[in-house]
């Protein structure tokens, strides 16, 4: 994979998550883990298993998109780590959860679904 990004050692994946000691969450791709870089910037690392469903291709795909898309709702992408068989993602942590439930809050709120008690109605 080319990228700007940083690119990470497997080594320097085992250190930053402490030896994947916290899961944070699952998704299609695998396991996410919390980690802690050098600079005590807290991340979310997303480790692709190699029975992920959705598979490398697609765990590409994200990572290309956030390599060209850069908004300040959207979670950064700080690093990977493409090494034999280890495959990982490296992003900034987002205390409210996954880019994809930020990007449901945000087009929510653009499609004005919240009722003034901030109760959300869910049309997709
Ligand atoms: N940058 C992040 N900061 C904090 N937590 C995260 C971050 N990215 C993912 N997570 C946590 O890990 C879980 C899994 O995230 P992931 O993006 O892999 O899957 P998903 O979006 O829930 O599902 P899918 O992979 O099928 O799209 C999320 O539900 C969230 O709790």
């Amino acid at each position: 994979m080319k990228s700007k990004h940083q690119a990470f050692s497997y080594t320097e994946i085992l250190n930053i998550t402490d030896n994947f000691k916290t899961i944070i969450g699952e998704g299609g791709f695998g396991k996410v883990y919390v980690g802690i870089l050098q600079d005590h910037t807290q991340v979310a690392v997303k480790l692709l298993s190699p029975s992920s469903m959705q598979g490398y291709k697609e765990f590409q795909s994200e990572a290309q998109l956030l390599t060209v898309v850069h908004h300040r709702n959207l979670v950064s992408l700080i690093g990977y780590c493409d090494e034999g068989e280890i495959k990982a993602l490296i992003y900034e942590y987002m205390v409210n959860g996954n880019l994809q439930q930020l990007l449901s809050v945000v087009l929510a709120w653009d499609l004005g679904v919240y009722s003034s008690q901030g109760i959300r109605f869910d049309f997709f």
